[in-house]
């Protein structure tokens, strides 16, 4: 698992760590990393143009260092100073040394011909949206030829949450030091990261209260059958969904439970004979959730509809002591009645969307963590709140963020594919956030993989969970996350 941590986390194991090593040593570490970075993605340095912004805290020093690297290898190198009478002194002075130029934002900044752009205007230090200076050379820049490089941070996107609260530095890569920042991968900070690189520095992290899995993290947790294994031992789910009249959302979540676990799939509901119509392989009753016969997870609500059936038909899933996956029409039902939630003592997963999590009355936010989080220790529920980079939260706080998102799967029917997936994988007996995070990175990979084909829509996605799952239990041990790291 990657550990995802806020800028304060980071700032404390610094601290220990500065004061255990010579002043200038971590700065030296990251700013020498970022060169090394910047190396590999410059291919050819000598004569090259590169252009530093430069703010006044570290974060514009890690920057002057590292553009006194390049230039020493050749590289002709402007640095702009934001606020030349408070810029790093020493970073400074080691770039004029080593042959660089130095300029303000109004000075002739090389933006307009730059090979490559560092912005090293704010780091972990950043407090709201850029300032205008700031944002009117990040404009320039980013309308330049440069190839876009973050350091740390992206500036203007904040660290923790991910939130841009204005303008904000469109890198194509952020290089970060000593550990994964969350705003990195998460919200809208995640469209400013591009691809994310981590720079070991030598800090000591405590354990991180966010994660997020790597395919090996999700392989282990998916198991294949065992030699023992019947079609009951493998974990049986029950999915409530669909109607007489819209049959999909039932055909496509009972396919991807099935899909994701061919132990045994049962379906209750008035879109019975569609399932039986599609899948032969399920245990089809249009009667109640009651007549379907024994499960260890429910997954209630694609296109179920809201009327009284259905709010009674869901009243008695939620009644079972049986782990209940709860996602759409069931969610704005159990949003008019939470305590229905509330009071479960078996594991409750809720899938919302932003405007599905509104109904429970708080709109989402900036800070997609804190969202989940708070609605799921609110209901004592996991939350998966979908997004571009899906959250997890438990209600003891524990949380993931999803890197393997596409916006491919932003298409009818894909909600109802994750439902069926993640009860499945709920029916295995995996602890129900685990189960949440880990159907979510499947998920994202499936999509991953049918868009490989062009335009998906969501029946693709359940033909291609059996080789989804056949590639993570392929894939090597580091392979991470398409937050790049
Ligand atoms: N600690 C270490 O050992 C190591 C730290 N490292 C590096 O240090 C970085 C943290 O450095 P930091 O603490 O100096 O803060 P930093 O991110 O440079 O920002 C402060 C500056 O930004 C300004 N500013 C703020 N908001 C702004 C806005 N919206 N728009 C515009 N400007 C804004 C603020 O202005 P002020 O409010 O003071 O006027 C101040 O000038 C960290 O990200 C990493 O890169 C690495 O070298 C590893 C070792
Ligand atoms: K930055």
């Amino acid at each position: 698992m990657i550990g995802l941590y806020t800028a304060a986390e980071v700032r404390a194991a610094e601290e220990l760590l500065l004061a255990a090593t010579p002043e200038g040593t971590l700065m030296q570490r990251a700013a020498t990393g970022l060169a090394t970075v910047c190396l590999g993605l410059l291919g050819r340095v000598h004569g090259t143009r590169v252009t530093v912004l430069a703010g006044a805290g570290n974060n514009g020093g890690d920057a002057l260092f590292a553009g006194a690297h390049l230039a020493r290898r050749g590289a002709r190198v402007t640095a702009v100073l934001l606020d030349p009478e408070r810029a790093h002194a020493a970073g400074l002075a080691a770039l004029r040394t080593a042959g660089g130029w130095v300029t303000g934002p109004d000075g002739p900044t090389g933006l307009e011909r730059a090979d490559l752009v560092l912005d090293g205007i704010v780091g972990i230090g950043g407090r709201g949206g850029l300032r205008p200076p700031a944002a009117a050379v990040v404009e320039r820049a980013a309308t330049g030829p440069g190839l876009m490089v973050a350091v740390d941070v992206p500036s203007g996107v904040d660290a923790d949450t991910g939130a841009v609260p204005g303008a904000a530095f469109p890198a194509q890569h952020t290089v970060t030091f000593g550990a994964l920042k969350t705003g990195l991968v998460v919200g809208e900070g995640r469209g400013y990261a591009g691809r994310v690189h981590l720079v070991d520095i030598g800090l000591a992290l405590p354990p991180a209260g966010v994660h997020q899995l790597t395919d090996a993290d999700v392989a282990a947790r998916v198991r294949p059958p065992h030699p023992g294994d019947d079609k009951y031992t493998q974990g049986v789910v029950g999915v409530v969904a669909g109607s007489s009249t819209y049959p999909g959302a039932a055909v496509l979540c009972t396919g991807a439970a099935l899909r994701a676990r061919p132990g045994l799939v049962r379906y209750a509901g008035t879109a019975a004979a569609g399932v039986r119509a599609a899948w032969p392989e399920t245990i089809v009753t249009d009667g109640r959730p009651s007549d379907a016969g024994r499960v260890q997870a429910w997954v209630v609500g694609p296109g179920m509809g809201t009327d009284d059936d259905a709010r009674s038909v869901l009243a008695e899933v939620l009644a079972t002591d049986l782990p209940v996956l709860v996602d759409a029409d069931a969610l704005t039902m159990a949003a008019q009645q939470p305590d229905l939630v509330r009071r479960r003592e078996a594991p409750t997963v809720l899938t919302p969307h932003d405007r599905e999590y509104a109904r429970f009355g708080a709109e989402v936010g900036e800070d997609r963590v804190g969202a989940a989080r708070r609605l799921a220790a609110d209901l004592g529920a996991v939350v998966l709140l979908k997004g571009d980079a899906t959250v997890v939260a438990a209600p003891d706080g524990a949380a993931y963020v999803n890197g393997t998102g596409t916006p491919w799967l932003a298409t009818a029917g894909t909600g109802d594919v994750l439902s069926g997936l993640t009860g499945a994988l709920l029916a295995t007996g995996l602890p129900a956030v685990e189960a949440a995070a880990a159907g979510a990175h499947v998920h994202g990979r499936a999509g991953q993989l049918a868009a490989e084909e062009g335009p998906l829509i969501a029946s693709d996605l359940v033909r291609c969970l059996p080789a989804t799952l056949a590639r993570l239990r392929r894939a090597p041990a580091d392979r991470l996350g398409d937050s790049g790291v």
